[in-house]
C-alpha cells in the first residue's frame, strides 16, 4: 500500500490532508517568525550518534521507569490542547492509543473531554495531568484536588506560558473554535469559553482570560497544600531555574520551549538540554520535548541526558489519521525505530545510552 505511513513524517502529510486548515495552522504553527519551531529540528541535525560495535544486541529493551512507574519505553505524550480539532473522539482516543502503546499520557488541562472521562477511557494506563495556573483559584484548586481521585499520578505545571506566544497564523486566520472544541474542564466558568473573536485568535483569547501571569515560585506551596501528587515543572530552559526548581522540591523537570510556540528564540530546545542536565546533576529526572520525530532523535536526547522525551504534534498527526489506532501506531513506530537505533549503536538498554553515544558538531 503506497499510502501506508512508515515513519512519523508520513503521518504529518496524511494528517495535513484531514485537518481543517485553521486547526492545522494552530497545531503546526509556532510563535512569531517561527525561528524556535525551526531551531527545534535543526538542533537535531547537529547531533550525531557514535556507534559501538561487537556488542550483543540480540536483545534490546526500551523499558524504563519514571517516578516509580514502569513504562514500555522512554517516549511519552506531551500535553496538547483541543484534541477534537484532530479527531471527533478527541482525548478519549488518545488515551486508548497511549494505553495500547504502553506510553505515559500527559493530558492537557485544555482538553475537550473532562479529565475524569479521559481516565475512564483507559483506566489503568499511566497518566499525568498538565496544569495552567488559572486566575480563578476556586476552579483551579478544584481541578488540582480532583486529579488524584481521577487516576492522575503526577501534576505537570507549565511554566513557560504566563501569556501565550504571538501566534501569527492564528491571528491572521481569526481562529475560532467549534462548540465541540471547547475546554471541557472549564465549563464551570463559561466566561472563559470565548469561541470567536474579531481579527484575533479565540485560543489566544481563552488563554488571556484564563491564565494567571502573576504566579511566582512561592505560589507552588499553594499547589502543594491541595495535592500530594508529585509536581513536575514543564518549560525550564536554564540552569538557574533548574536549580530553583530543585530547591522547591519538584519531582522532575521538563526541558521544553513549548514546541517553538512561546518565545521566538533562535536556539532549539535540544541546545539547552545539556545545561539543565548539568545543573540537575542526577537529582531528579529530566524530560525533554521539541522536535522529536524519529527513534534517532529519541536516542540523541537520551544521550544528552534526558530520562524520557515527549512528543506533541506527532501524536496529533496519528490521532487525525487513525484515531486511537493512529496514536498507538505513531508511538509504536518511534519505539521500533528506537530499538533499531539502539542495536545499531551497541546500546541495548536505556541506561546504556550515555553521553559517549553522541557528539555535537
Ligand atoms: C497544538 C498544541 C497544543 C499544545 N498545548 C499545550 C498545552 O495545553 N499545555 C502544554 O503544557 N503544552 C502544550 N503544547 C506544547 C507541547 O506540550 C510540547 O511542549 C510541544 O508540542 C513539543 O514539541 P513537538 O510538537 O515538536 O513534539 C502544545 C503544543 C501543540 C503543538
Ligand atoms: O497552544 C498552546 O501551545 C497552548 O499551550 C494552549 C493551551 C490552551 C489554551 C491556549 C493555548
Amino acid at each position: 500500500m503506497a499510502d501506508e505511513p512508515l515513519c512519523v513524517d508520513d503521518f504529518e502529510a496524511l494528517a495535513h490532508a484531514r485537518v481543517r486548515a485553521e486547526y492545522w495552522d494552530y497545531i503546526a504553527g509556532g510563535a512569531g517568525s517561527e525561528r524556535a519551531l525551526a531551531a527545534n529540528r535543526t538542533a537535531f541535525e547537529r547531533a550525531a550518534l557514535r556507534p559501538r560495535i561487537l556488542v550483543d544486541v540480540s536483545t534490546v529493551s526500551t523499558a524504563t521507569t519514571l517516578l516509580g512507574r514502569d513504562l514500555a519505553g522512554p517516549v511519552a505524550i506531551a500535553p496538547t490542547a483541543y484534541h477534537r480539532m484532530s479527531h471527533p473522539d478527541g482525548e478519549l482516543a488518545t488515551a486508548r492509543g497511549a494505553a495500547d502503546a504502553g506510553a505515559l499520557y500527559i493530558t492537557s488541562f485544555f482538553s475537550n473531554h473532562t479529565m475524569e472521562d479521559i481516565s475512564a477511557a483507559a483506566p489503568d494506563a499511566p497518566r499525568w495531568l498538565q496544569l495552567y495556573w488559572l486566575h480563578d483559584r476556586g476552579l483551579f484548586g478544584d481541578v488540582v484536588e480532583r486529579a488524584a481521585g481521577a487516576g492522575y499520578e503526577a501534576l505537570v505545571l507549565t511554566v513557560d506560558t504566563p501569556v501565550l506566544g504571538l501566534r501569527l497564523r492564528d491571528a491572521r486566520n481569526s481562529l475560532s473554535l467549534d462548540p465541540e472544541t471547547i475546554p471541557a474542564n472549564l465549563t464551570a466558568a463559561p466566561t472563559l469559553l470565548t469561541t470567536r473573536t474579531e481579527n484575533s485568535s479565540a485560543v489566544s483569547a481563552q488563554a488571556v482570560q484564563a491564565f494567571d501571569a502573576s504566579i511566582t515560585w512561592d505560589d507552588l506551596a499553594w499547589l502543594r497544600e491541595r495535592s500530594r501528587l508529585p509536581l513536575i515543572l514543564k518549560g525550564i530552559v536554564t540552569a538557574e531555574d533548574a536549580r530553583l526548581a530543585l530547591d522547591y522540591g519538584v519531582a522532575a523537570i521538563a526541558v521544553s520551549n513549548h514546541g517553538g510556540r512561546q518565545l521566538d528564540n533562535p536556539i532549539g530546545a535540544l541546545d539547552v538540554l545539556a545545561e539543565v542536565v548539568a545543573a540537575v546533576d542526577g537529582r531528579c529526572p529530566v524530560l525533554f520535548d521539541g522536535g522529536v520525530r524519529t527513534g534517532h532523535d529519541v536516542a540523541v536526547a537520551l544521550a544528552l541526558g534526558a530520562d524520557a522525551v515527549l512528543v506533541g504534534r506527532p501524536v496529533l498527526w496519528g490521532l487525525a489519521v487513525g484515531g486511537a489506532e493512529g496514536v498507538a501506531r505513531v508511538l509504536g513506530l518511534l519505539r521500533t525505530e528506537l530499538e533499531r537505533v539502539m542495536a545499531l549503536i551497541g546500546r541495548p538498554t536505556i541506561a546504556s545510552i550515555d553521553a559517549s553515544a553522541v557528539v555535537l558538531r
